[in-house]
This record gives C-alpha cells, sequence and structure tokens, in this order.
C-alpha cells in the first residue's frame, strides 16, 4: 500500500499531556491508536520499486515482500520508542537509538537496508549512498560498505569545507539549509539516499536536489520509517522505499 491510498488532510500533531521523561515503548501487539496521529498503515509493504512521477502516482505494484525482510521490519519497528512532545508540542518522536544500542538488533539493520536496497531499488551496482545528517550517518556508512559504495554525506550549512551547493527546505519542524561538496559526486554516478524518517519530506527533497545538482544518477530513496500521513513521498521525484510506516501511538505502563 502506498501513502496515495491515504486521506489527503494531514493531522493537527495535538497530544494530550503526559510525562514527557516516559518514553512509549513500541507493541508488537499493535495496539490502538491513542493520538491524534494516523494509525499504523496495514497492510503495509510501505515501500514501491514502481515508477513515481514527480508529484508522486505510482504506477506499478510492488514485487513480494522477502519474508526475511518482514521478520527483520517487526523486530526493528519493536525496538523503537516514542516521546509525546518532543522536541516541540505536538510532535510524537521516533526515536531509533535502541537500535544501536544492541549489536544484534544494529546487524538486523543494516541487513534489513541491505535487503530493501538490493531487492527493490536495483541488483545493479549502487555508486554512492549519501546519508542526511545526523541520524542518516548512523548506519548509511555501514550500508555503503555491504554495498561496495562509496559514502556521502548531506550536511547542515556551515560543516562542510570548500565549495559547496546549498539548499534550504522545511521539515516537520523547523526550518534548515542542507550542503554537499561540490566535488562528492561525479556526474552520472547511481546514487541512493538514505534516511532514518521522511516525515514531511521537505530534508529529503533537498538532499535528492542537491544530489542532482551534482549530475548523480538518483535510483531511490530509502528510509527505516515513513510518516505516511505526512505525504512526504509527494515531494520527491524517485521511487521511495522504507522498512515501515505509518505512527501510532503505543501504549505504555507508565500512562
Ligand atoms: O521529512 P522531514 O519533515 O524533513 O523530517 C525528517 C528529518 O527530520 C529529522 O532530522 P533532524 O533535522 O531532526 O536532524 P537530526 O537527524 O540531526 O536529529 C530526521 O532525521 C530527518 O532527517
Ligand atoms: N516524528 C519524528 N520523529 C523522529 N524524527 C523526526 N523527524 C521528523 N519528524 C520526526
Amino acid at each position: 500500500m502506498s501513502s496515495s491510498n491515504l486521506p489527503s488532510t494531514a493531522p493537527s500533531h495535538g497530544h494530550p499531556a503526559k510525562d514527557l521523561q516516559q518514553p512509549l515503548t513500541n507493541s508488537s501487539t499493535n495496539p490502538p491508536s491513542t493520538s491524534s496521529h494516523r494509525p499504523r498503515s496495514n497492510p503495509d509493504p510501505t515501500t514501491s520499486n514502481a515508477s513515481q512521477t514527480p508529484q508522486g502516482s505510482l504506477t506499478a505494484t510492488p514485487p513480494t515482500r522477502p519474508p526475511e525482510l518482514a521478520r527483520l521490519e517487526v523486530t526493528l519497528r519493536s525496538a523503537l520508542r516514542q516521546y509525546p512532545d518532543f522536541p516541540s508540542p505536538g510532535i510524537l518522536f521516533e526515536d531509533i537509538m535502541p537500535l544501536f544500542v544492541s549489536p544484534a538488533l544494529h546487524e538486523d539493520l543494516i541487513h534489513a537496508l541491505h535487503l530493501l536496497v538490493t531487492h527493490y531499488v536495483t541488483s545493479q551496482k549502487i555508486d554512492v549512498v549519501v546519508g542526511l545528517e545526523s541520524r542518516g550517518f548512523l548506519f548509511g556508512p555501514s550500508l555503503a560498505l555491504r554495498l561496495g559504495a562509496a559514502f556521502v554525506p548531506v550536511r547542515k550549512k556551515g560543516k562542510l569545507p570548500g565549495p559547496c551547493e546549498t539548499e534550504g527546505f522545511q521539515k516537520e519542524y523547523g526550518a534548515d539549509e542542507f550542503q554537499m561538496q561540490s566535488d562528492a559526486i561525479k556526474p552520472g554516478q547511481r546514487v541512493v539516499i538514505v534516511d532514518d524518517i521522511i516525515a514531511t519530506g521537505g530534508s529529503a527533497a533537498a538532499a535528492g536536489k542537491l544530489v542532482r545538482k551534482l549530475g548523480g544518477d538518483l535510483l531511490a530513496f530509502a528510509f527505516l520509517m515513513e510518516l505516511d500521513f505526512l505525504k512526504g513521498r509527494d515531494k520527491l521525484d524517485a521511487p521511495v522505499h522504507t522498512l515501515f510506516a505509518g505512527q501510532e501511538e503505543a501504549l505504555s505502563s507508565t500512562r
């Protein structure tokens, strides 16, 4: 299922008052939503290797989900933590850091992303994995190594030396500017952009523009998670692949 099947209005991000210090943990039992966020998409493959128009409409049926990938997705998703009203009121923050505390989960994550990219993007050589600051730096280099590809960072403005290209953007909770070094990608190189979450799609769209400015052949975007009710993928002009989609506030014993 793609986000194009969902209602077009984004929700208000209001949440009932909660103890901000207490994370909510994701449950594998898929509890009913208690938030104003749209419930988790179901079924999800959250991905498509369909050709995508600049408007985001999909034109082909996704291939079958490899069972191993489906299994890994359940494991990974259930390890995420949620923080209501972080970094600002109304945002339900998805915390991916637990995936890096456990070496087993870390390995599962890199394996799942490798499967996602090789199954859905291309079986041919990928030259460059582009990761977005900062959470895209946590797994982008490992994925690049496994693919035998280069890793190139997209950084917040003012962090990279030498000539750079710059793109401004709006994201789910603010505005920012991204940069890439002008010689980071050679014209015609085959590129996949990776990040942890696509929310409004502002960050990823800016990264896509930078890759194209440098002459890269942008094959796809790959994310761990898609907040599909925000319709971020509609801003992207290359196929979008994600491990899981939707957002639902987990029930927690702390509430
Ligand atoms: O789809 P969007 O609405 O653009 O939001 C998604 C972006 O927001 C987060 O990054 P953030 O800017 O918070 O930076 P961080 O990774 O350094 O925490 C996330 O890691 C994505 O890059
Ligand atoms: N809800 C969210 N949780 C974590 N990272 C995000 N980036 C943008 N929106 C986010």
